[in-house]
C-alpha cells in the first residue's frame, strides 16, 4: 500500500514537472504576444480570447475535473499571463525602476534633489509684487531655502478670478531670486513658453490640471531645464507615472514628481493627501518625489504633521506656500502660510530629525 502511495506520487511529480514546463513554454509565448500587442498598441487584456480559449477547453474537457473547475484554473493562467506582460512593459518606461534602479538626482543650481538630503520649496502661490517676492525670499535666505516658487500663468476654476502677471511675473520672479541668490520653480500652461521658462526660471512646474496635457508634457520633454509634474487632481498612480513618461521619452529625464492631494468626498481637506503614494512613487520608479501639503490639505494647522509623514513615507522634499500678508493674496488666500507660521512649520519639520540637509 505505502509503496503504491510513493509511485502514484513519483508519477505525480514527473507531471507537475511536464505542468511547469509546458507553463513556462507558454509564458514565453505570452510575452511574445505582449511585444507585439505593444507595438501595435492594443490593449493586453482580451476578454474575448480568453473566452474562446475557455470554450474550447471546456468542449474538449471529458472530466474527472468539472468545467467550472477547469475554467477556474485556466482565467488563473490567464490573469497570471496577463501580470507577466504588464511586467514586461513597466519594465519598458524610461522612468520605470526596474529599468533604472538608481534614484535620479537632480542638480538645481548648488540643490541636489532625490539624493540623500530632502528639499523645501516654499513661496507665494502667485507672483503679487516685487516687495511680496522679497519679503518672502529673504526669510527663505535666512532660513536657508534654496528653492522659492511662484506662479506667473494661474489655471484658476474660474476666468473671472487673477491669472497671474504672465512674463512678467516670471521676470519679477527671477530678477528678486537672483538678488537673494535662490533657484525657482513656477508654472508653465502653453507649450509655446518653454523657451520662456528656460529663459526666466530653473525648474519648470506642470500644474494638476495639465497632468495630461500631452503636448505641454511634450513641449516640457523637449526643454533643457528639469520639470515638477504635479499629480492631476483624479489621476491614479499609472497615470501619473505614465505622463512622467511623456516628458522622458522626448529626451527630459529630469522629472520630479510631487503629490498634491486628489479629489474625494472629504470636506474637512482642499484635496485628500494620499500618502501612499510616495512609496509606491519611490519603488515604481526612479524619479524624485515630493509633496505639497498646502495643496493637498488647503489648510494651515495640519501642515507640519503632514510633512512629516510625508518625510517619513520617504518623500524628497515638501512644497509649501508662504505669503507675506495671506488675507491679501491674490489666489490662495485661506491656505497660504503668513512668515511666522513659515518659520515655525520649517523649525518643526527640521527638530523632526526627518529632513536630512544638504551638507
Ligand atoms: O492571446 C493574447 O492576446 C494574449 O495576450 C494571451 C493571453 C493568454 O494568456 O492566453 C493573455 C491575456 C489576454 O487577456 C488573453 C490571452
Amino acid at each position: 500500500m505505502k509503496d503504491h502511495l510513493e509511485e502514484l506520487r513519483v508519477k505525480l511529480g514527473g507531471i507537475n514537472k511536464e505542468l511547469l514546463k509546458l507553463l513556462n513554454e507558454r509564458a514565453e509565448i505570452v510575452r511574445n504576444i505582449g511585444e507585439i500587442k505593444e507595438k501595435q498598441g492594443v490593449p493586453k487584456f482580451d476578454p474575448v480570447r480568453e473566452r474562446a480559449m475557455l470554450e474550447e477547453l471546456t468542449s474538449q474537457n471529458n472530466g474527472p475535473f468539472k468545467d467550472a473547475e477547469i475554467k477556474h484554473i485556466f482565467k488563473e493562467i490567464f490573469k497570471a499571463s496577463l501580470h507577466l506582460q504588464e511586467e514586461d512593459h513597466k519594465k519598458l518606461l524610461i522612468v520605470s525602476r526596474k529599468n533604472q534602479p538608481d534614484n535620479t538626482v537632480i542638480k538645481v543650481q548648488d540643490c541636489l534633489i532625490g539624493g540623500s538630503a530632502q528639499v523645501m520649496i516654499a513661496g507665494p502661490c502667485s507672483v503679487e509684487s516685487y516687495e511680496q517676492l522679497r519679503s518672502v525670499a529673504s526669510v527663505l535666505k535666512d532660513a536657508g531655502v534654496k528653492i522659492m516658487r511662484g506662479g506667473a500663468f494661474k489655471p484658476r476654476t474660474s476666468p473671472y478670478d487673477f491669472q497671474g502677471l504672465g512674463v512678467e511675473g516670471l521676470r519679477m520672479l527671477k530678477e528678486v531670486a537672483d538678488e537673494f541668490g535662490l533657484a525657482t520653480i513656477s508654472e508653465i500652461v502653453h507649450p509655446a513658453h518653454m523657451e520662456l521658462a528656460e529663459q526666466y526660471i530653473d525648474i519648470i512646474q506642470i500644474g494638476a490640471r495639465n497632468m495630461q496635457n500631452f503636448e505641454l508634457l511634450k513641449a516640457a520633454g523637449e526643454a533643457k531645464i528639469p520639470v515638477l509634474l504635479k499629480r492631476g487632481i483624479a489621476a491614479t498612480l499609472e497615470e501619473f507615472v505614465h505622463a512622467a513618461e511623456y516628458i522622458a521619452v522626448k529626451g527630459n529625464t529630469n522629472v520630479m514628481l510631487i503629490e498634491r492631494g486628489i479629489r474625494t468626498y472629504e470636506k474637512w481637506t482642499r484635496n485628500t493627501l494620499d500618502i501612499s503614494a510616495v512609496p509606491l512613487l519611490k519603488q515604481e520608479t526612479h524619479l524624485p518625489v515630493l509633496v505639497d501639503v498646502s495643496h493637498s490639505t488647503g489648510r494651515k494647522d495640519i501642515l507640519l504633521p503632514c510633512a512629516k509623514a510625508a518625510l517619513a513615507a520617504g518623500a524628497d522634499g515638501v512644497m509649501v506656500e508662504v505669503h507675506p500678508d495671506p488675507q491679501t493674496a491674490l489666489s490662495d488666500a485661506a491656505q497660504q502660510l503668513d512668515i511666522p507660521q513659515f518659520q515655525q512649520l520649517w523649525e518643526g519639520i527640521r527638530k523632526s530629525g526627518l529632513f536630512k540637509e544638504q551638507e
